[in-house]
């Protein structure tokens, strides 16, 4: 793939659909290295927007739209960064030719809708994962808990993320809220949710997954050291890097992520999810793209999971080597308002090897991610210490 000036006739563009804060970060990294960089999301002045040289907001589920914004940009790559996007026409538009999807349309569909990935994970691959069943209805909901799920489990739409109508139930008395939370919460109202078995794991664990072409131009499979995390509701508000492992559980998880990314094939950086009790590790789910938890990597790695991302998907070779322990924590808006405020941002910076990114999203909810700290420190729990108090000193005020 040959790199040239952006704004240009030789310029490589690539398209972002979703640009939030993970795009946000991936923009700065293409542009670092002359891409031109075009950002779609469903609502103006997201945070990517803010850093690409072009910006566009369209309903990124419709096809026909996504389909007349990619003839008009022609872009050589197309980076989803959301799941919420029409895959169909992602694979409509790899089919014609007109773009290459990141990693693989294919991977783009299945990994949208949680039934996909699911299946294709316990079904054909025959990893390791929570009991499940999918449900159409309240009723079809109380079938599958009554007929082998049991409590506890966790009830999700089939399409969402950050735990959006996500809950936990204990006990035949929390169905039908879970059912009633669900159908608000998920980011395509499909009607359609998984119940999963609750695992009772020890720890749970991002591992970044990187499918990258090697100096001879083949594409190899290279790992991040683990990504500890603590999710709150099911979103994350902690993460650290290196997550310490059994060394059978870490081979356990790079062979299970092995298997996963080389099945969804493509090039980029996967967050591969797992849950983990000794030696045992439970397959969770996998984003094809830059993940959350891995906003850690911003300081712990030689190359931040955004770079890597970069890197892979222009078919440059990468590093994934840690470089020191890290550790990042989320900023909330704590209120529902538009262009809020920050304070406390010195002492937030004034915390020993702390960082701070506030995204820019133009408005807050009360449990909307607006920024992150992230932190260094001689171990893990130092870096935790840290991250968590900068966190704590940045307090959202109104505009
Ligand atoms: N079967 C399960 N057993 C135990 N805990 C679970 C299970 N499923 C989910 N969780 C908890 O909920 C969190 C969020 O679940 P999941 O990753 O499926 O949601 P999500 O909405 O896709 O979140 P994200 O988009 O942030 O990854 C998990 O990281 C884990 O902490
Ligand atoms: N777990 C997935 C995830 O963290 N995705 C990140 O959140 C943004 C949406 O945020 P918003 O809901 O605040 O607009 C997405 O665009 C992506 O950057
Ligand atoms: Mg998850």
């Amino acid at each position: 793939m040959k790199l040239g000036t952006p704004l240009s006739s030789s310029a490589l563009r690539v398209m972002l659909l979703g640009a939030g804060e993970l795009g946000k970060e991936v923009v700065i990294a293409l542009q670092r290295l002359g891409v031109e960089v075009i950002a779609v999301d469903r609502y103006a002045d997201a945070p990517g927007h803010q850093v690409a040289h072009r910006a566009h907001v369209i309903p990124m589920t419709d096809g026909a739209a996504l389909r007349a914004l990619v003839e008009q940009e022609r872009p050589h790559l197309i980076v989803p960064e959301i799941e919420a996007i029409a895959t169909d026409m992602l694979g409509e538009i790899e089919a014609a030719g007109l773009a290459e999807v990141i990693p693989t349309a294919r991977a783009t569909r299945l990994t949208m809708n949680r039934e996909g990935i699911r299946r294709l994970a316990a079904e054909e691959l025959g990893l390791p994962t929570s009991a499940y069943r999918f449900a159409d209805s309240l009723e079809e909901l109380r079938a599958a808990i009554d007929g082998g799920i049991g409590y506890p489990c966790i009830v999700k739409p089939v399409m969402s993320s950050s735990g959006k109508g996500q809950s936990m139930l204990r006990g035949p008395e929390d169905v039908e809220k879970a059912w009633d939370h669900a159908a608000s919460g998920g980011r395509v109202n499909q009607g359609r949710v998984i119940v999963e078995g609750f695992i009772d794991f020890e720890y749970e664990i991002t591992l970044l997954t990187v499918r990258a072409r090697d100096a001879g131009g083949s594409v190899q499979t290279y790992f991040c050291e683990p990504i500890g995390h603590v999710q709150v509701g099911g979103d994350y508000v902690e993460s650290w890097q290196p997550q310490p492992m059994s060394a059978a559980a870490l081979a356990e998880s790079r062979r299970i992520a092995g298997a996963v990314t080389d099945n969804l094939g493509g090039r980029g950086l996967f967050g591969v999810e797992l849950f983990v009790k000794g030696d045992q590790v439970w397959f969770s789910e996998v984003s094809p793209r830059p993940h959350d938890t891995g906003l850690v990597t911003l300081c712990s790695q030689r190359f931040s999971e955004f770079e890597l991302h970069a890197r892979a998907i222009l078919g440059l070779p990468v590093d994934t080597a840690l470089r020191e322990p890290g550790a990042s924590a989320v900023i909330y808006g704590g209120m529902d308002a538009a262009g809020i405020a920050f304070e406390g941002v010195a002492e937030a910076l004034a915390v020993p090897r702390s960082d701070l990114r506030l995204f820019g999203k133009p408005e807050a909810f009360a449990k909307r991610r607006m920024g992150v700290a992230v932190a260094n420190g001689a171990d893990v729990a130092e870096a935790r210490e840290h991250a968590r108090l900068a966190a704590g000193r940045v307090k959202p005020v109104g505009g």
